[in-house]
């Protein structure tokens, strides 16, 4: 080849390479394409074969195999990070930190290593206020308009919802599609109404008597009992009578006999920042043993559903009303769609109560005059001698009770990050307060930021502090100093620990129902002494954020309840 045509070659790769590479940064930002086919033509295909096409410009194919996609991956890098930081982004306006507007994997790190995204994304808002940049496409968003999000008329999930999706279907709970979503709910309703809530008061009751019975014998034999574990238990076994009519026997054993709390912790573990990476879930999948926890979540919960389904159909548990045993359904789901919702319950129902059981034990071992104060209404409306868990409606009207669990639902909301929507393209953008929010970015709220905002909820946002949840004309302050309730916010509209509108959390009532039950019963009969305070100090220490709580332990000798 002669001199002046080498030149040429040269001088067509360094056209033809950045041409090619700003194609396909205009193909990834206009379409969003995550299927493995167009990614691989994309990322893999294109290159290869532009190295191939332009190897006379290189001393040799494998120079060429090595320079072109280089310069092509790396012009789509720079592509997109300016893109991503330039004015001319749709967000730019947004504040946020710089690694956060450049690439959504670094909120996967926070996730994945750190575990603390919740206090992450607080502290942004501390610096920047209502609105945050948290992706190159993402707003957290902690204002008033908390409903313009979440209710009827508000926005559909985002794609942080898609882990949910599994080989028989999705989840109730990550349902993007919100018309799909209506129809999948309505056995869910049913599940959830009066006549199915008597059914489960009664579980409650059984289930709380295991737990007291399991605490009387280690009170007699003076075993240190881990509380916190404990409510793990009593979440997994009422949950399992719940949905299944399936015993797992944790209260009664005294452990996790089947090792299902520890399969769910690593199968959340292990996916705990894919959620902000969604693309690359189908990647992961063929990664060997990447999925193992998972798998065998799968397994357990398709056997506990076919362990239910031949029992028949006289149990009024959740599975009857979610494989259609009344027939209320034009089509019945198949089996194992419903063992995945069943799984969901699990998975949803029983860490979430377990998790805000222990941070209110946490709470009330911390201040004990909280505790004497709701053991005194446990006492007043079940004197000694009666029962408590034989009412759940009368503790359903018990207000501190409720301003304690509502506290703690405040401060720490199991679900803690990821009430993630999403403004989608072709409706023009939405309007969530003074804020405009474009097409094709997701709108997430940190209940954790938004439940410690003090223009929402003050004095002293961050303490546990249940008289807020009171009415009455005064308010004594911890600190002890007395002020008039206009000092005093407490805001309802944007309390969201069970999300809002129509996918707020199916299982609210049972959950509120059961954790009343197991708090009355425990105040009523026994008394807690924590092994080591130290145990109390670093509680808050060792809350970690994984789509639900992880959470530490808290030690405790039982005795019986001081006469009152
Ligand atoms: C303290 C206890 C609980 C808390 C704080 C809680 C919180 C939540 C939250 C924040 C969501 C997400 C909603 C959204 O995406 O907007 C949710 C969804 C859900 N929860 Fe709960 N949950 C609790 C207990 C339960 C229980 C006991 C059950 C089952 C009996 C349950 C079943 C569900 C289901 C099925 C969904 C999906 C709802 C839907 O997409 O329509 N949860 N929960």
């Amino acid at each position: 080849m002669s001199v002046s045509n080498s030149l040429m070659v040269v001088s067509d790769a360094r056209v033809i390479v950045p041409f090619a590479s700003a194609i396909a940064y205009f193909i990834f930002k206009t379409y969003e394409p995550s299927s493995p086919p167009v990614v691989s033509l994309l990322l893999g295909v294109v290159p290869t074969a532009l190295a191939v096409i332009l190897r006379r410009a290189f001393s040799s194919l494998t120079i060429a195999l090595l320079t072109v996609p280089l310069a092509y991956w790396s012009l789509l890098v720079a592509f997109t990070v300016a893109y991503r930081l330039s004015p001319l982004h749709p967000l730019a306006r947004y504040p946020g930190p710089l690694l956060c507007k450049v690439s959504k994997g670094w909120l996967a790190y926070v996730a994945g290593v750190r575990g603390d995204t919740h206090t992450y994304v607080k502290n942004l808002h501390k610096l920047h206020g209502d609105v945050v940049r948290i992706g190159p496409n993402e707003l957290s968003i902690v204002h008033k308009d908390v409903p313009s999000v979440l209710s009827a008329k508000g926005l559909p999930r985002g794609p942080y919802y898609e882990t949910r999706i599994h080989e028989a279907g999705v989840s109730l709970d990550g349902l993007r599609d919100s018309a799909l979503h209506v129809v999948r709910r309505r056995p869910w309703a049913r599940g959830m109404n009066t006549a199915s809530m008597k059914y489960y008061e009664q579980l409650i009751f059984n289930t709380v008597g295991d737990l007291t019975s399991a605490f009387k014998q280690r009170m007699d034999t003076g075993e240190v009992v881990d509380l916190s574990g404990w409510m793990t238990f009593f979440g997994f076994d009422f949950m399992g009578h719940m949905a299944f009519t399936h015993d797992y026997g944790m209260l009664k054993n005294g452990r996790d006999a089947e090792g299902l709390y520890g399969l769910i912790e690593g199968a959340l573990d292990d996916a705990k920042w894919i959620s902000h990476l969604p693309w690359a879930i189908p990647y992961l999948q063929q990664v060997p043993g990447a999925s193992k926890n998972w798998d065998e979540m799968k397994r357990v919960g398709e056997a506990t559903a076919q362990r239910r389904f031949e029992l028949g159909s006289q149990q009024q548990d959740l599975f009857h009303h979610l494989i259609d045993e009344d027939g209320n359904e034009e089509t019945k789901p198949t089996l194992d769609l419903v063992a995945v919702d069943g799984q969901l319950a699990i998975i949803a129902g029983a860490d979430t109560a377990a998790t805000t059981l222990s941070h209110l034990w946490y709470f009330l071992l911390r201040n004990p005059s909280c505790l004497e104060h709701l053991r005194k209404e446990v006492d007043g409306a079940f004197p000694p001698g009666e029962d408590s868990s034989s009412d759940l409606t009368k503790q359903g009207l018990m207000p501190y009770l409720n301003a304690c669990i509502n506290e703690t639902l405040r401060l720490y909301p199991p679900v803690l990050a990821g009430l993630q929507r999403r403004v989608n393209a072709g409706t023009g953008g939405k309007m969530i307060g003074p804020y405009f929010v474009p097409e094709q970015t997701q709108v997430s709220l940190f209940a954790y930021a938004i439940h410690r905002d003090e223009r929402f909820f003050s004095p002293l946002p961050d303490t546990f502090w249940p008289d807020r949840w009171l009415s009455q004309k005064k308010f004594v302050l911890p600190t002890g100093d007395v002020v008039p309730s206009e000092q005093v916010v407490t805001d309802r509209d944007v309390f969201i620990p069970f999300s809002q509108g129509p996918m707020v959390c199916a299982g609210k009532n049972v959950a509120l129902a059961e954790m009343r039950a197991v708090t009355c019963a425990l105040l009523q009969q026994f008394d807690f002494t924590i092994i080591d305070s130290a145990y109390l100090d670093t509680w808050e220490d060792k809350i970690f954020e994984m789509f639900t709580t992880k959470r530490g332990t808290l030690p405790v000798h039982i005795s019986p309840r001081a006469s009152p």
